[in-house]
């Protein structure tokens, strides 16, 4: 039975449910439930927190889970990054107040606030900075104002809250993340869950076109929308033309609709894919 750790709150939290749910197996109903057996997938669920998820995944008492990159490498945990997933994504910055950092050297004999001391400490270190890390557990952009650091380092995703705290942005990035599943070596079980997970990402990702069109024109329509291997491509009635089927990057399904419209497709029409094994 793999045993697999969700994040039980958190940002993380509602998105990874939400995206195993989709992927066939039972979440937990009750916010409350800490451990879920899911028997009919030989998988169980223990939702922790989305910090502690890699240091149980890379000490061994469970299998895989769905963390951040960025707690994960904050960890030190022993555990292996074996699939990115569509979510979650953020980057870690350092912001101060304006004017008084200009890049990293910058950093050297102050004090950097942050939750991810772990993460932040190795950067610093790797780059040949010495600064003072403060570990706080959040909101650690009120720590300048407050006086308790002079820069602070943390999760950047719109960077509405940064700049709620007159703090800007400096020096590289430390880190893009994003929720990934995380592992211990290679354990059964895990293929079909990654499978599964890539099947979710896969219809999140990607629609179905159908459309038909004059057969003679199937190598420039190929060429606008040519499908994860190849598309399908059927005969009509009226043999002149022919069905053709393609998958489409989500994104873009609006631009290849058009373009093959003016190359003389017709009847375009788009599904959603409700699940995919590639
Ligand atoms: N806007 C965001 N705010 C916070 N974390 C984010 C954001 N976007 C993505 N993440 C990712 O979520 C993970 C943080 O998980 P965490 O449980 O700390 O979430 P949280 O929303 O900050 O919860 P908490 O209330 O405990 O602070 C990190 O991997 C982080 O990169
Ligand atoms: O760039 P933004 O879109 O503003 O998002 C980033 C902010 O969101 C997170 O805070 P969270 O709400 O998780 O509070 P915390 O700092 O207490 O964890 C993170 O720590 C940043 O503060
Ligand atoms: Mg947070």
């Amino acid at each position: 039975m793999l045993r697999i750790a969700v994040p039980n709150k958190g940002t993380l939290s509602e998105t990874a449910g939400a995206m195993l749910a989709e992927a066939g197996y039972s979440g937990r109903r009750d916010p409350k439930e800490l451990i879920v057996a899911d028997p009919r997938n030989d998988v169980e669920f223990f939702y922790l927190r989305p910090r502690d998820i890699a240091t149980y995944v890379g000490s061994g008492a469970l299998d895989v889970g769905i963390t951040g990159r960025d707690l994960l490498l904050d960890s030190h945990s022993g555990a292996t990054e074996v699939d990115v997933l569509d979510f979650g994504s953020s980057t870690f910055r350092f912001a101060g107040p304006p004017d008084r950092f200009g890049g990293l050297p910058d950093l050297e004999g102050v004090r950097v606030a942050t939750s991810y001391d772990g993460l932040v400490s190795d950067f610093l270190a790797r780059h040949g900075v010495s600064a003072t890390v403060v570990r706080l557990d959040g909101a650690v952009e009120s720590a300048v104002r407050l006086g308790v650091a002079d820069a602070v380092a943390d999760v950047v995703e719109t960077g509405t809250t940064l700049r709620k705290q007159g703090l800007e942005i400096f020096g590289p990035v430390i880190l893009e993340s994003n929720a990934v599943l995380i592992a211990n070596g290679d354990p059964e079980g895990l293929t079909t869950l990654r499978r599964r997970l890539q099947g979710v990402i896969v219809a999140h990702r990607y629609v179905l076109m159908d459309y038909d069109l004059p057969a003679e024109l199937i190598d420039q329509a190929t060429a606008v929308a040519p499908g994860f291997e190849s598309p399908t491509v059927s005969p009509l009635r009226d043999g002149g033309w022919v069905a053709v089927r393609v998958m489409v990057p989500r994104a873009e399904t609006n631009q290849i609709m058009d373009r093959l419209y003016e190359l003389g497709a017709r009847a375009i029409l788009v599904s959603a894919i409700h699940a995919a094994r590639i």
